[in-house]
């Protein structure tokens, strides 16, 4: 897949003195959901924002669809939309028209029938005529994916997207959000909620204190990082691991009426029935096995704590 955003070298430190972002290197395929995954205060929204040209970077470059964020600033603002975590509108305007103002603002006129699909699609279209201030919390934040995608963008950021929503609105943007990558957008989302990257992101990148520590497709991701455990409960309870089990990764749990083995999902798979077959070597009765496979949520933890730890 093309490229259609390159950013490369960007660096911010706000005039705090708080560096923000230490350089980043990160390029979005055409049609793809990725999400940037991070705790509070890693630099999701300042990166996003430089991209925005909301912000301006301390260094490095950004190309947008062949065009110079920085330099030719319009042309590439014009291909990105973003929706931003706070409510940016007249709360006294009617939804349609703080649609079509957007629409303007980006030196595109007309196309109501485009206007009238993104409604539709965001089940505002009933709502089109009432002031925003009359809307419920979630209407308000469809308003402003409309708003976002007015001008027909070729990019969308989402910044937070579901913060503070509730289960089944969350449900309905992620649905959405897949709506609109099938009609071509190219989507990129800040969130600190795993699950959200889980369940939509094609790529996740992990931003931490600044840093992006890690870049990668989503299921290559879970499957490399992804531990996989099994829980084998004892018919007895043991002290101690049996020194003849030293070869496996095994521990004691629930005061010795298990033995935890843990092991990476894409590795040796073999582990297992040596494991028991052992077990039944040396007498140790068993009466069930339970396997889990860890989420994204532990890979996330993992990485980011062991990055604490270092
Ligand atoms: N305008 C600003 N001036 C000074 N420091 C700022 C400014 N905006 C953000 N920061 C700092 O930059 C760092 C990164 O903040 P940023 O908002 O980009 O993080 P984030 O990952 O989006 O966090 P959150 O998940 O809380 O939104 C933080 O230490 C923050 O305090």
């Amino acid at each position: 897949m093309p490229a259609i955003l390159t950013v490369a070298g960007v660096s911010k430190t706000y005039d705090s003195g708080t560096t923000a972002l230490s350089p980043i290197d990160l390029e979005i395929e055409k049609g793809e959901i990725f999400a940037l995954l991070g705790p509070n205060g890693a630099g999701k929204t300042t990166l996003i924002s430089i991209i925005c040209g909301i912000v301006t970077p301390s260094g490095g470059t950004i190309d947008v669809m062949g065009h110079d964020a920085i330099k030719d600033f319009r042309a590439a603002r014009r291909l990105v939309g973003l929706v931003p975590q706070e409510l940016s509108v007249d709360m006294f305007e009617t939804v349609l028209a703080t649609v079509k103002f957007s629409r303007r603002l980006f030196g595109r006129s007309g196309h109501d029938a485009y206007i009238e699909q993104v409604l539709r699609d965001l089940s505002l279209w009933d709502k089109r005529h009432a002031k925003i201030m009359e809307l419920s919390g979630g209407m308000k934040r469809r308003v402003l994916i409309a708003k976002a995608l007015a001008h027909e963008p070729d990019i969308l950021f989402l910044d937070e997207p579901t913060a503070g929503v509730d289960v089944s609105l969350r449900r309905d943007m992620w649905k959405l959000i897949h709506r609109l990558r099938t009609r071509g957008v190219t989507i990129i989302l800040t969130t600190h909620y795993i699950e959200e990257a889980e369940e939509m992101a094609d790529r996740v990148g992990v931003i931490d204190k600044g840093k992006l520590v890690l870049v990668e497709r989503k299921t290559e991701l879970m499957k490399r990082l992804g531990k996989r455990e099994v829980l084998v409960s004892l018919r007895e309870p043991l002290r101690a691991v049996p020194a003849a089990l030293a070869n496996w990764d095994v521990e004691l749990a629930d005061e010795g009426h298990s033995l935890r083995h843990s092991f990476v999902a894409d590795g040796d798979r073999d582990g297992i029935p040596a494991l028991l077959a052992k077990l039944r070597e040396l007498d140790i009765d068993f009466t069930d096995l339970e396997t889990h496979r860890s989420s994204l949520e532990d890979i996330f933890v993992d990485l980011v704590g062991r990055k604490d730890a270092a």
